[in-house]
Order: C-alpha cells, then structure tokens, then sequence
C-alpha cells in the first residue's frame, strides 16, 4: 500500500530531513510514527503527500510512484490520502456540514451523494447535531472530529494524521484514538505521527521510530520508544 525504497530528503539549506528510509506498510496497518522533535516525522509525513519530493529514492502509494506524477495527477494522489493536522485545519466561514460537504464538492461528487455521505459520516464521528455550528462554536475535540469527518468522507483507503492529539486535552484525545481505532478496523490503512507516549502505550500498535532521519527502530506491536 506504502512503500519507502531508500528515501533521503535533504533540503535546500543542506539539512537532512531523512535518509535512506525504507518502510513497507500494508494495506489495514495502523502505524505510529515517534521520534524527538527534529527526527524527520513532519518531513516523512510531507513526503507521503507529495507535499515535498525526495531528494533521491522512491515512494509508492496504492502501487503508484509519486516521483513519476505530474502536478496534474497529483489531485488523484490525494483522492487516496484523508489527511488530519494537529491544527485541525478547517474552513472559518463555513459550517460543520459544508466543510466536509466542501471536500466531496473538490472531486465533484454528484449532490445527491452529498446529502447522503455527509450526515452519515457526521453521525459516525458523533458530530450528527452540529452540523449548523460554525467552527468557532465548537470544543477543540468537536473541531478536530470535523476534520476527521473531512478527512474521510471520500473514503481514502490511507488516513494521514500529524499529530491529531497535540491540541486537546487527554479524555478528548482518546476519544480521537477511538474512532481512529474503529476507522482503521472498517479497513483504513491509518499513519499517524505522534509525540503521545500514552497514547502509543496504550493502543499496541506498530511503532516506527525515527531518529536524526534514519529509522532506528520498527516494532510489529508495542508501546513508545524511549529511546525516541
Ligand atoms: N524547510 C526546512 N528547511 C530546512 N531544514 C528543515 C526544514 N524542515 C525541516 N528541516 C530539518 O529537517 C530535520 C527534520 O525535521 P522535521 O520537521 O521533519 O522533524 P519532526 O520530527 O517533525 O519534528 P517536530 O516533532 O518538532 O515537528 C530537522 O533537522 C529540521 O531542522
């Protein structure tokens, strides 16, 4: 589903972001990405997106590499890829309903699916009374389920998470783990990176961790590292 073949990205400063990175995720995994501040998890999750290209190496996504594409294919890249920011990243002037409803209209997505897809995945994520509130109306838990909500109402077979826990407080963060937890189990391939270690901890998930740019450490089912 994801394939790293050794990966270096070095910025344009000289500084390494990561190197010779060599990672195979399967479609169904739910993988942790841990590492310091600085190891290379923010420029791994870049690459992913195709928001940064590698330096050298190759990344495949749903058996297409991204090196190859144009900017042209990249809107279909993404059509694979939900993506969840720490930051929660949502539309100001619009509600809770037309921000999700937002993300079907970009791949033109029929009306009538619309108005079918968006309340259910409102209701899936908890969120079916709230889709008249505005942003600013909402807990920092009810904004980052909309986004969540956003991130997967195309059905993306992977779910990108940057550190989706980093802005709410513990109780709320496990309420996002849980419904990662029950998305990854309707068969979403979920990436998530992550300075919880309770979080990491508690759910036994596979855990990669990254340290200067390499990977130092990749473990099948496990708790953080701390060595990280
Ligand atoms: N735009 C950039 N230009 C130059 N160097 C960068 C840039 N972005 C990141 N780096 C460098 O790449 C390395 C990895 O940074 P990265 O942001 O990927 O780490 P991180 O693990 O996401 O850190 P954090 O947990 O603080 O977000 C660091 O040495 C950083 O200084």
């Amino acid at each position: 589903m994801i394939r790293l073949n050794d990966v270096t990205k070095v910025y344009p400063n000289g500084s390494k972001g990561v190197e010779g990175l060599n990672l195979h995720i399967k479609k169904g995994d739910f993988v942790f990405i841990v590492g310091s501040s600085g190891s290379g998890k923010s420029t791994l999750i870049k690459l992913l997106l195709k928001e940064l290209d590698p330096t050298s190496g190759e990344i495949i996504i749903n058996r297409v590499k991204t090196n190859e594409l144009s900017r042209r294919q990249i809107p279909y890249l993404r059509r694979n890829l939900g993506v969840v920011f720490q930051d929660f990243r949502l539309l100001p002037n619009k509600t809770v309903y037309e921000n999700v409803a937002f993300a079907m209209r970009v791949i033109e997505a029929p009306s009538r699916i619309i108005r079918r897809n968006v309340p259910a995945v409102l209701a899936l994520v908890g969120l079916g009374q709230k889709g008249r509130s505005y942003p600013n109306q909402l807990s920092g838990g009810e904004q980052q389920r909309t986004a969540l909500a956003r991130a997967i109402v195309n059905n993306p077979p992977i779910l990108i998470c940057d550190e989706p826990t980093g802005n709410l407080d513990p109780d709320t963060a496990w309420g996002i783990m849980q419904l990662l937890d029950d998305i990854n189990k309707r068969g979403t391939t979920i990436v998530m990176a992550t300075h919880a270690k309770d979080i990491v901890d508690a759910m036994q998930k596979r855990v990669v961790t990254l340290k200067r740019g390499h990977i130092i450490r990749d473990i099948e089912k496990g708790g953080y590292d701390d060595e990280a």
